[in-house]
């Protein structure tokens, strides 16, 4: 592409998925560098300055991103799954082959670190939140999480794939529980983290009243998608 082309659709994505690997490679070498404190400050101002023509060009937040995808559940800045966000991991996650549900598969570095060389387990939690979540949206249950309930069998090492894995357990009504787990990729059936989650769709009230002022980049309202997964 050229440099006069317009920053719409895919390249924009792609810019904006660039960005977000930039950040995370930042975020993962502040968090495992052993640079003297000179070293530091210079890349402080240098990520400073790079910062400083981005937040010139603020997005209001109840206005979506271009680059989501609402119809798709795509949300390019979710701090879990969003190639965006600087904080993602980020998940890929897929229909699960083996039987319904949603899988994804990473190696989580030491940015998430909680015990010296495990992962925190707020951050297994957060995981299992968001798996837990598309599993339900997979299933055309989307909701908000009123309850999840994290069990920390074993702790899960940092920097070995684990594979995250959630289902559809139950269905009560407007209440959707999906249990799901993070086991090592090579031993996936001993679950290192064990979690079961209740979402539940809002009303149609409660939803207008939540997401009435949200619009999409071309001005659409969503709140009537609530629910639609
Ligand atoms: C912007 C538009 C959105 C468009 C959506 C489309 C696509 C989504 C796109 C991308 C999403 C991508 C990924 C998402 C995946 C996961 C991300 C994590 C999700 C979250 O990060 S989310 C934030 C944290 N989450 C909250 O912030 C919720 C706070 N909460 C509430 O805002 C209300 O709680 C609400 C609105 C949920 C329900 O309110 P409400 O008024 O509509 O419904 P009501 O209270 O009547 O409950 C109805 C039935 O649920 C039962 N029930 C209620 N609570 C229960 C509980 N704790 N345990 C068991 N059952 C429970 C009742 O007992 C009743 O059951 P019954 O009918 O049998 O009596």
């Amino acid at each position: 592409m050229t440099a006069t082309e317009p920053a719409t659709g895919t390249d924009l994505l792609d810019a904006v998925a660039d960005l977000g690997a930039a950040l995370r490679q930042s975020l993962e070498a502040s968090t495992s560098t052993t640079a003297s404190a000179a070293q530091l400050r210079e890349a402080a101002a240098g990520i400073r300055a790079a910062t400083a023509p981005l937040a010139a060009l603020p997005r209001p937040y109840d206005k979506l991103p271009a680059v989501d995808d609402m119809a798709r559940a795509v949300r390019v800045f979710n701090p879990v799954v969003g190639v965006g966000s600087g904080v993602a991991v980020p998940l890929d996650l897929r229909p699960d082959p083996a039987g319904g549900g949603v899988v994804a598969r990473a190696a989580l570095g030491q940015r998430y670190e909680g015990p010296p060389t495990f992962l925190h387990g707020g951050i297994s939690a957060l995981l299992m939140d968001q798996v837990l979540g598309h599993a339900a949206i997979a299933a055309n249950r989307w909701g908000m999480t009123v309850g999840l309930d994290v069990r920390y069998r074993r702790p899960v090492p940092l920097h070995v794939t684990v594979r995250l894995a959630g289902r559809v357990a139950a269905i009560d009504g407007r209440r959707t529980t999906v249990v799901g787990t993070i086991a090592a990729d090579d031993a996936p059936d001993v679950a290192l983290v064990e979690a079961t989650a209740v979402f539940v769709s809002p009303s149609p009230e409660v939803a207008a009243r939540y997401f009435a002022g949200v619009r999409t980049a071309s001005g659409e309202q969503v709140s009537g998608r609530v629910g639609t997964g």
